[in-house]
Order: C-alpha cells, then sequence, then structure tokens
C-alpha cells in the first residue's frame, strides 16, 4: 500500500532557525557538538526530531500528528558544536507526569550517535506544564510555619558518622545538636532501615528526644527522616511521620525517581508535610559540562514537582564540585507561574568558618547544613552545634566571624580547628 497522507516527515523538517516560540511551549537549550559528518543543523534536527515524534526513516503522517513535533530553532556555532534551542509544543506532553516529559527532553537524544556529546542546560516552562504538579508546599516558608527560623539560614545536620550508630547514640546525637541550637536533625542518605537502626525506632526515639529539646529551648526542632525505599513503603512512612509528630521526610529524589517522588508529594499533601530533597546521583547527570543534564534542569523539575527543599550546593566552598549554585538558587526563587519557590540547601564540608564568604556568596535565604563541621568540633556535638550556630547569628547581626569568637568559646575553637576557609 502506498504512502497516503502525503506528508513525509523527515530530520530536516525539525528545524526552522526562524521559529518563534509561542507560549505553549517547551524551550530547552542544548549544548552540543555534531556527530562526524554532520552539521550543527543536521545534528540539531535529530535532536528535535527524535525527543519528540520522528525517528531515523522518513515517515508519512497526518497534519495532525506533524503539529506535535519540536522544533530547532536559534542555532548558535558550527559542525565543532554549539547551542541550540528546541520548543516542543505542550500537545506533545502528558500533564503531571514528569517521567514521560523527562523521556522526551532527556530520554533517547543523550545516546544517539548524530551527537558527540549533548547536554540539557536550561528550559523554559509553560504555564500549562508547571502546574500541572502539586509544586511545593511550604518551600521557604518551613522557616515560619514550622521552624523558628524567621530571618536567618535554618540549620540541620547530619550525625556523622554517616551510618553505624544504633538508635539510642542517633537519638542522642540528635538531642546534642538541637541543645546546641541547630534547628534540624538529618539522615544521611545512606541511611534507612538497616537492621543497627531501623526507621521505625528512630523515627520514634529521635522525635521524643525532639521533645525533649524543644521544651529545654523553647525553640522549635524537628527532624529530616529518610525515608527513600520503595514507593509504597515510602507512602507508608510518610503516614508514620506524620502519626508520630514529625514535620518532615527526606527524600533521595534522583535515585528513587520523579515517579515516586510525584506519589510522596501527593501523600504530603494530605498529611502537611514538608518534603526535604537529597540529590545523590546527580553528579551522574550533571558533573561533566559537555554532557548529561544541568542541576539547574534538576532543580527546576524538583519544584515543578513540589519538595520544599533541595541541595544545590556551595558555590564552591564545600568539599563537593558544585555547579552554579547561585544561577540555581535564583530560579529557585524567581517568580514561576504563581508556583511556590524551594529552600535550596547548602551542605557538603561546611564548617563556621566558611559560613560568612558561604553567605556572601548565596545570600541568607538558605538552609545550611555540617555534619563534620559540628560533630568534629574538638570538644563534641553540642559544643559544635553552638559554634556553627553562632557562625549564624554573628552573621545576621553583621558581625565579622572572628570577632564573635571572642566571646563564643565554641565558635573560638572551631576556627582554631579548621581556620576560615
Ligand atoms: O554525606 C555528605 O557528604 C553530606 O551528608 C554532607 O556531610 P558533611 O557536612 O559532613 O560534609 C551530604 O550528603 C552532602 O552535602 C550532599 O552533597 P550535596 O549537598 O552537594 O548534594
Ligand atoms: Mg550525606
Amino acid at each position: 500500500a502506498s504512502k497516503s497522507h502525503g506528508m513525509s516527515i523527515k530530520y530536516a523538517d525539525f528545524v526552522d532557525e526562524s521559529y518563534e516560540p509561542t507560549a505553549e511551549d517547551l524551550v530547552c537549550t542544548f549544548r552540543l557538538v555534531p556527530g562526524e559528518g554532520l552539521t550543527l543543523a543536521e545534528a540539531a534536527g535529530r535532536v528535535a526530531s527524535e525527543s519528540s515524534n520522528g525517528t531515523w526513516a522518513a515517515l508519512d503522517a497526518p497534519e495532525r500528528v506533524r503539529e506535535l513535533s519540536a522544533i530547532a530553532f536559534d542555532l548558535a556555532g558550527d559542525a565543532d558544536g554549539g547551542e541550540v534551542q528546541v520548543a516542543y509544543p505542550d500537545a506533545l506532553f502528558d500533564p503531571g507526569n514528569m517521567p514521560q516529559i523527562l523521556s522526551c527532553i532527556a530520554g533517547n537524544i543523550l545516546g544517539m550517535k548524530a551527537v558527540d556529546t549533548i547536554r540539557l542546560l536550561d528550559c523554559e516552562w509553560p504555564a500549562s506544564l508547571a502546574t500541572s504538579f502539586l509544586g511545593p508546599q511550604y518551600g521557604p516558608d518551613v522557616k515560619t510555619e514550622i521552624l523558628d527560623a524567621e530571618g536567618r539560614p535554618p540549620t540541620a545536620t547530619v550525625p556523622k558518622p554517616k551510618v553505624g550508630l544504633n538508635t539510642e547514640e542517633h537519638a542522642d546525637v540528635g538531642y546534642e545538636a538541637w541543645m546546641g541550637g541547630v534547628d534540624l536533625l538529618k539522615d544521611d542518605e545512606n541511611l534507612t532501615d538497616q537492621s543497627f537502626n531501623r526507621f521505625d525506632a528512630r523515627l520514634k526515639r529521635s522525635l521524643e528526644r525532639r521533645d525533649e529539646a524543644q521544651e529545654a529551648t523553647g525553640e522549635a526542632k524537628d527532624y529530616l527522616v529518610n525515608i527513600t525505599d520503595e514507593t509504597n513503603v515510602m507512602l507508608e512512612r510518610v503516614d508514620e511521620v506524620a502519626a508520630q509528630g514529625g514535620g518532615f521526610v527526606m527524600v533521595d529524589v534522583v535515585t528513587a525517581g520523579w515517579s515516586a517522588v510525584q506519589s510522596v508529594r501527593e501523600r504530603c499533601e494530605e498529611q502537611g508535610l514538608a518534603i526535604h530533597a537529597h540529590r545523590a546521583m546527580h553528579a551522574a547527570f550533571d558533573r561533566l559540562p559537555e554532557h548529561g543534564v544541568s542541576m539547574r534542569v534538576l532543580a527546576q523539575v524538583a519544584r515543578i514537582v513540589g519538595v520544599d527543599h533541595i541541595h544545590t550546593g556551595t558555590a564552591g566552598f564545600g568539599k563537593l564540585e558544585n555547579e552554579d549554585t547561585v544561577g540555581i538558587n535564583a530560579w529557585l526563587a524567581s517568580d514561576f507561574h504563581g508556583v511556590s519557590p524551594v529552600l535550596p540547601v547548602a551542605s557538603g564540608g561546611l564548617h563556621p568558618g566558611i559560613v560568612e564568604p558561604l553567605l556572601d556568596t548565596t545570600g541568607t535565604d538558605v538552609m545550611v547544613q555540617a555534619g563534620g563541621g559540628i560533630h568534629g568540633h574538638p570538644d563534641g556535638t553540642r559544643a559544635g552545634a553552638k559554634a556553627f550556630r553562632q557562625s549564624i547569628d554573628a552573621y545576621v547581626a553583621g558581625v565579622p566571624v572572628g570577632e564573635y569568637a571572642d566571646d563564643h568559646p565554641e565558635l573560638a575553637a572551631a576556627l582554631a580547628e579548621w581556620g576560615t576557609e
């Protein structure tokens, strides 16, 4: 039977340099190096085609199918590489389904021979897609709606060693840190439900100690308990945290996957819990500048799906490589189709001596987390927590940290131990 629709679509049809995107388009910016023998336009056509509704063979398709095709435009560069914009009509997507959207814009195209390397750098999201998800329930409002951290960065601490403490030891570390002035105890990413520190017992005992510390300090305290596991288990744990009087859950959003995060977000809506997003494995996507998916796009996805906090790095001050912390934080706080902002989290190698340059760079609308930078304090956890809180209080008061340490011995000991770099 001969081709009947009269409309054949081939790679070249997916490029229109003069295309003007509409408000209904999802516009993605890619950095790519064309595969051998291809021009930038030829590679861009293949990217737009394969990430929307085309393939390598010329196809016969009715007009209405053609309307779902993406368009590559605004090509900047040459056969050695460049940046390409691709506009996807929102009708291509399944609103409220993040795995489907990512299967288009970050799917097979990352493995095509038509490009030597390709990186999804940024997205301009249409309101139709951005608002088809729940978005954050609290965002930065956790500072006042759940915690007593108005006008300052909330602080969190991960007990270190990362895993191995038993339930009582874990809750003790929490109590000491809370008594020292930290707002949030946080589980490490690899602490879930191991036999030496079971989830249920850890949750119950940590919240009991939290209640004691709240009583003693008069300040709201809470627990970023790691619920990451199989989705149904995570949903049960959301209910358990709410039943036990916790205000937050922590989810490793990259390893758990966006489908699971969406389900947890729905359950947290019912239970009124805030979601702390850890991002272990993000570097598999975003570390190499010429390939993968940028942390900026991962942060956009996290905001749209609806986490309240997400780790975005330490702007180069800590122990981990980070990309564009300040730019990503600015986007997480920006106006975005009425979707709530997200509170960025600075974490990884932080200690009281680098809080000042960090906040000078990021501003104070961040959460700051220190594990080693508190529990490694020469005088132990409570002194470490005090020193960390003192470095925040010094910054908010506008007093140089060295000067503040003059009459804050815990801070002085931390600066003596780790310096200010
Ligand atoms: O395991 C760790 O390394 C941490 O608990 C920090 O511990 P320290 O405070 O002891 O360094 C966090 O998981 C990282 O900060 C995550 O990286 P990011 O924030 O970049 O996602
Ligand atoms: Mg960790």
